[in-house]
């Protein structure tokens, strides 16, 4: 047998028929489903008479456009387009009789967040949910990527979804990461290196020994944003971790199952001999905490860094720098340091999970936001029950965080948590996109504990120096 890499492990154990073109049609374990990318998929549903195939294997919960405060259960609190979607997945669930989460069940939360939570997303599946950062769940070593609308009823009609096969690119992270250094930075730091296109029409497998050393929810974070890459999927080979963290969820396999699971899992990573095409490397120890200073997430630097000038670019790239830095109202030469921030955002599907939350409170204990506002949105109703009883809640609390219900919140602007026209955050959430967090407003990405230092100095901070 030819040696094969993961990808093309899961690929070939999903497809159902491949035409002469490559053009294959593959076979869909989990189909996640939020508000904004499913309410006309169902409706071609409804217009041709046709029922979920596998009702049993789509999940839907509403994230994107629901508020994270309370009464949010009442539409009045939604615009008028939000209410519509959130009302039409209430109904979709029901009508079609899929799996539900309701913004009144504490399992609701962020799709990507609630997917592995509760045990549906699981090594060697396909996943697959109208929403980009599906990838990631390939943190399981599941084949996971996002779906436009009409993939989204194809999905829902008929359990499969064509596809052309991608191109194998590994992305190895080598060695140890320095303290300060976190998941976040790792995905940063690979986006800086290889631009937003560099993963265009792969999928990348990311391996090494700082991967490995990283736990579940930090694989989750790396994988995130494989798309920010360009990379159709990103995926990370299952190991111990991998199994532990599944072992006993709600939707896992159980006895017998399980056995029979684990059997399969443990086929599933890249033989030594298999064939890439693409390579990058990193050393772990060279990621040094970054963040962002443009509206593009390849516009990433060192905390330690200036902000750059737009002649720093090449070619085509510096007219597209210098509006960046004019629009997030930076002015070259000053040390990131020196950035003052007015707000800051601790969520999304990239780091609202209970590590990013321990990482965060960590740094926060006993002190004291220097912001205007900050807010922490657990990405889960079970993460937020969690850092409650772990005693997280009150560190925020007490720091001068606002402590919100689950949820995208100001992670894109689509529900009431939205930035002022140019007020400044820090975010670990996954684009700082012009308008992404409301119109106006300036992103810098970065990780939960580069965050939090943000929120007490008021400024772009080395995490370091408050460690
Ligand atoms: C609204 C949705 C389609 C979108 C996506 O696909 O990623 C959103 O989740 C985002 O992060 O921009
Ligand atoms: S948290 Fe942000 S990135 Fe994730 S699904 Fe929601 S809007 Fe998209």
């Amino acid at each position: 047998m030819s040696p094969k890499t993961l990808y093309d492990k899961i690929w070939d154990a999903h497809v159902a028929h491949e035409a002469d073109d490559g053009t294959c049609l593959l076979y869909i374990d989990r189909h996640l489903v939020h508000e904004v990318t499913s309410p006309q998929a169902f409706e071609g549903l409804r217009m041709t008479n046709r029922k979920v195939r596998a009702p049993d294997k789509t999940i839907a919960v509403p994230d994107h456009n629901v508020p994270t405060t309370p009464g949010r259960e009442d539409p009045k609190n939604m615009t008028e387009d939000s209410a519509i979607q959130v009302a039409a997945l209430d109904k979709n669930a029901k009508d079609f009789g899929i799996h539900y989460y309701p913004v009144s069940d504490v399992r609701q939360g962020i799709v990507h967040i609630v997917g592995p939570e509760q045990g549906w997303t699981l090594p060697g599946m396909t996943v697959v949910c109208g929403d980009s950062h599906t990838a990631t769940h390939g943190a399981f070593g599941a084949l996971a990527h996002g779906i436009g609308t009409s993939e989204v009823e194809h999905v829902l009609a008929t359990q499969t979804l064509i596809q052309k096969k991608s191109k194998n690119m590994k992305v190895e992270i080598t060695g140890k990461l320095r303290p300060g250094v976190t998941a976040k930075d790792i995905t940063l730091s690979v986006i800086g290196a290889t631009g937003t296109a560099g993963g265009t029409g792969y999928v990348i497998e990311y391996c090494g020994e700082a991967i490995r050393d990283l736990s579940m929810e930090g694989r989750m974070t790396v994988c995130n944003m494989a798309i920010e890459g360009g990379a159709r999927a990103g995926i990370i080979a299952p190991d111990e971790k991998t199994y532990e963290y599944c072992n006993g969820r709600p939707h896992a396999p159980k006895g017998a199952q399980w056995e029979a699971a684990l059997n399969w899992w443990k086929t599933l990573y890249s033989d030594d001999d298999a064939q890439w095409d693409k390579v990058i490397t990193l050393k772990g120890e060279d990621i040094a905490p970054v963040v962002t200073w443009g509206t593009s997430p390849e516009d990433v630097l060192p905390i330690t860094a200036n902000v750059p000038a737009a002649e720093d670019f090449k070619g085509g790239k510096v007219g597209a720098a210098q509006r960046s830095l004019d629009y997030m109202g930076l002015t070259s030469g000053t040390p990131l340091k020196d950035v003052e921030i007015d707000t800051v955002f601790i969520g999304s599907c990239t780091n609202g999970r209970i590590e990013d939350l321990r990482a965060a409170a960590e740094i926060l204990k006993g002190k004291k936001v220097a912001v205007k506002r900050a807010m922490v949105v657990p990405g889960s109703g079970l993460v937020r029950a969690q850092a409650e009883e772990e005693g997280l809640a009150d560190i925020f609390k007490e720091a001068g965080f606002e402590w919100r219900l689950a949820g995208c919140s100001m992670c894109l602007a689509m529900n009431p948590d939205q930035l002022q026209p140019e007020e400044r955050c820090a975010a670990t959430s996954n684009r700082n996109f012009e308008g992404r967090q409301g119109r106006g407003g300036r992103t810098h990405l970065m990780s939960p504990a580069m965050a939090a230092a943000a929120a007490i100095t008021g400024k772009l901070t080395d995490v370091r120096d408050l460690m």
